[in-house]
């Protein structure tokens, strides 16, 4: 189809060479087939380094899926989350919601290691990025999807894009909408990706605001239901441990299922941007929750349309974009 770039992972541009807004469901530029010739054995040999590390740390599965969207939401889905210090930029790895937070990167290194020895200087770490999130989704049981590859490294990183594009734990859900509006994802992206919640851990301080003085007057969030307020102050006291980690799915944190949307129904979601899909009394994103606690079939195929949406997420103009040799270092 002429103008669509088929498979150069550039994207950005739309039909007759007009500039589309980024995201969404518009033309991504990416073809599932993208390696069939190049590396057929890349997904292989992604699945089976996922395999050890998540039979190693069930959590990882959850730090996968986490680091794609920390990605995408910056400069779109081009691996600027890898990148170590550079004389020319400063690393996301330094960034409010990712310092001592965001985990994996060893996992991605071995990944990228195989597949340089089997296919080299031919697999994107953005795609090895997307490829573990859709891996570590499956592994833990959750849905698989047709994944559009052909994406394309970046040769830079942006701190401040990093702190001022991914939402704060504390948010409302107008900022929540917002912040997904301005990556072209609409509220049942919002809904759906935050399902990845069913998976993995939240630190003590993420949450400790709403123990003991959401809205300034000293008293618990009223939306947190009394017995797990409870057992979550053992978990964060009112001073010190702020390292100290609890479920973001107290039921199931290590499988994927629709347990999330149940929990938030009975008032026992972690984090203020979960429960307020729920209390936010934003009726399209409460619709959504109650159906996905009903219904985990329509959660997952809702999840894993929305996690294609976000891996479409790319600058609309920009640099040429590499393929990176080492993922936490431009070539
Ligand atoms: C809607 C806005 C979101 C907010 C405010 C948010 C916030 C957070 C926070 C604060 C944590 C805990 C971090 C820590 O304690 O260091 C976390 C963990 C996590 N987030 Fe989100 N998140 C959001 C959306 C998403 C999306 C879209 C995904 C993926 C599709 C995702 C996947 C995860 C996963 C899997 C974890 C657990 C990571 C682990 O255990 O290592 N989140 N999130
Ligand atoms: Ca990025
Ligand atoms: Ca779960």
């Amino acid at each position: 189809y002429p103008g669509f770039n088929f498979g150069r992972g550039r994207g950005g541009r739309g039909v007759g060479g007009v500039s589309r807004p980024i995201g969404g469901q518009r033309f991504s530029g990416l073809s599932p087939r993208f390696y069939s010739q190049s590396c057929p054995q890349a997904n292989d040999i992604v699945i089976s380094v996922l395999k050890t590390a998540i039979s190693k740390d069930p959590r990882m599965a959850a730090s996968l899926i986490r680091l794609h969207f920390h990605d995408c939401f910056v400069q779109g889905c081009d691996a600027s989350v890898l990148l170590d210090d550079h004389p020319t930029f400063t690393s996301e790895k330094k960034s409010v919601p990712n310092k001592n937070s965001i985990r994996g990167f060893e996992v991605i290194d071995e990944i990228k290691a195989k597949l340089e020895q089997a296919c080299p200087q031919t697999v994107s770490c953005a795609d090895i990025l997307a490829l573990a999130a859709r891996g570590s989704t499956v592994l833990s049981g959750g849905p698989n999807w047709e994944l559009p590859l052909g994406r394309r490294d970046s040769r830079k990183a942006s701190l401040n894009g990093s702190n001022k594009n991914i939402p704060p734990p504390n948010s409302t859900i107008q900022n929540l909408v917002t912040s997904f509006r301005r990556q072209g994802l609409n509220e049942v992206d919002l809904v759906s990706l935050s399902g990845a919640h069913t998976l993995g851990m939240a630190r003590c301080t993420t949450f400790k605001q709403r123990l003991y003085n959401q809205n300034g007057n000293n008293q618990p969030d009223s939306t947190l239901e009394r017995s797990y307020y409870h057992d979550l102050k053992g978990v964060c006291p009112k001073t010190g441990g702020d390292n100290n980690i609890s479920p973001l799915d107290l039921a199931s944190p290590i499988t994927f299922d629709n347990m999330y949307f149940k929990l938030i129904m009975s008032g026992k979601g972690l984090l203020t941007s979960d429960q307020v899909l729920l209390s936010g009394k934003l009726g399209k994103t409460m619709q959504l929750v109650k159906a996905f606690a009903d219904d985990h079939t329509l959660f997952f195929n809702h999840f894993a349309r929305s996690m294609v949406r976000m891996g479409n997420i790319r600058l609309v103009t920009g640099n040429k974009g590499e393929v990176r040799k080492n993922c936490r270092r431009i070539n």
